[in-house]
C-alpha cells in the first residue's frame, strides 16, 4: 500500500496533504503520529479509498485504490474507530456480524457460529449475547476489534483505538494488536495520540506535521527531542527510565 506525491483538501478547504509519498509495511505495525489536525485521519481516509487525491497516487497491492469497488475494499481493508455510539442496543453477537455484511446483502443470515471465533480471538465469546451497553470501554473496544476481524482483512485501520481506556486497558488492546499482527500477519495502521505507545508497539511511524510526512522511521530513528519538538510545537524531552527504556516527556507549561 502506498502513497505517491498524494495531494489532496477537503471540497472548499485550503490543501491539508501535501506531496505526501511513504508505502506501508506489508505485516508490519504501522502508527501515525502528529498534532490534533495534521491530517492523520484524512491519510486513513485516503489509504482506504474514501476520499480520492486531488493530485497523486493510492495504491493497493499494485492498484489504484479508486478502480476497487467498495467491496473489493472492504475485502482488504476493516476499519475501527471511536465513533460507534449507534450501536448502543445490539447484543455483541450482532455488532460483530455487522462485520461480516461487506460479504453478505443486508437480507443474508448470518449465524452464531460465524462470529464466534472472531470474539474468541479477543476473549469475549462467553459475551456473545450481552447487550454492548453492559460492557466495559475496554471490553466494547475488543468487540469492534471482533467485528473488524469479522471482516477477515489484509489490512486493520486503527484511529485512535485507545481514547477513552484506561492504561490497563490500552496496553492489553495493544498486546492484542501485536498477537493479531504477528499471529495473522494482518498489516496493521494506527493513529495514536500516546508517542511513547506508539514508540513501544509499532514497527514504523510516520511523523506527519501540517499535512506533510517529517519523518517515516523505526522508534529508534523517530526518538529524537529536536525532530518531535518541532513536529509537535511544544519542547520534547526523551529520559531513559530503568527497565522501560527511553520514554518521551512533552512539556506543556513553559
Ligand atoms: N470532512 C471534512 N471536511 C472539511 N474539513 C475537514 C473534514 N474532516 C477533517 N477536516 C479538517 O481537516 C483537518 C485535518 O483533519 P484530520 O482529522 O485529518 O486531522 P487529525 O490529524 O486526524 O486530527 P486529530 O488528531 O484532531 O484527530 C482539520 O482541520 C479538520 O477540521
Amino acid at each position: 500500500m502506498e502513497l505517491k506525491h498524494v495531494n489532496y483538501g477537503y471540497p472548499g478547504s485550503e490543501k491539508l496533504i501535501k506531496d505526501f509519498t511513504a508505502t506501508v509495511p506489508n505485516g508490519k505495525i504501522l502508527s501515525i503520529i502528529g498534532q490534533n489536525g495534521a491530517g492523520k485521519s484524512t491519510l486513513l481516509k485516503l489509504l482506504m479509498g474514501s476520499v480520492s487525491p486531488d493530485t497523486g497516487t493510492v495504491e493497493l497491492d499494485g492498484q489504484l485504490i479508486e478502480t476497487l469497488s467498495k467491496r473489493q475494499r472492504a475485502a482488504k481493508i476493516a476499519l475501527v474507530t471511536q465513533q460507534h455510539q449507534v450501536y448502543d442496543e445490539m447484543t455483541v453477537k450482532e455488532v460483530v456480524k455487522t462485520g461480516r455484511l461487506p460479504f453478505h446483502s443486508l437480507l443474508a443470515t448470518i449465524s452464531d457460529d460465524e462470529v464466534r471465533p472472531f470474539l474468541r480471538v479477543v476473549d469475549l465469546a462467553d459475551a456473545m449475547n450481552r447487550p454492548l451497553s453492559s460492557l466495559s470501554g475496554g471490553q466494547q473496544q475488543r468487540v469492534w476489534l471482533a467485528a473488524a476481524l469479522a471482516q477477515e482483512p489484509q489490512y486493520l485501520f486503527l484511529d485512535e483505538p485507545t481514547t477513552y481506556l484506561d492504561i490497563r486497558y490500552q496496553n492489553e488492546l495493544m498486546a492484542l494488536i501485536r498477537k493479531l499482527n504477528a499471529e495473522q500477519q494482518l498489516t496493521v495502521v494506527m493513529i495514536l495520540h500516546d508517542i511513547n505507545q506508539a514508540l513501544k508497539v509499532s514497527d514504523q511511524i510516520w511523523l506527519v506535521k501540517s499535512g506533510q510526512l517529517v519523518k517515516a522511521g523505526t522508534a529508534d530513528e523517530i526518538l529524537n527531542e529536536q525532530l518531535l519538538s518541532n513536529a509537535f510545537e511544544l519542547p520534547v524531552k526523551i529520559v531513559n527510565i530503568e527497565k522501560y527504556g527511553p520514554y518521551v516527556i512533552q512539556l506543556t507549561a513553559s
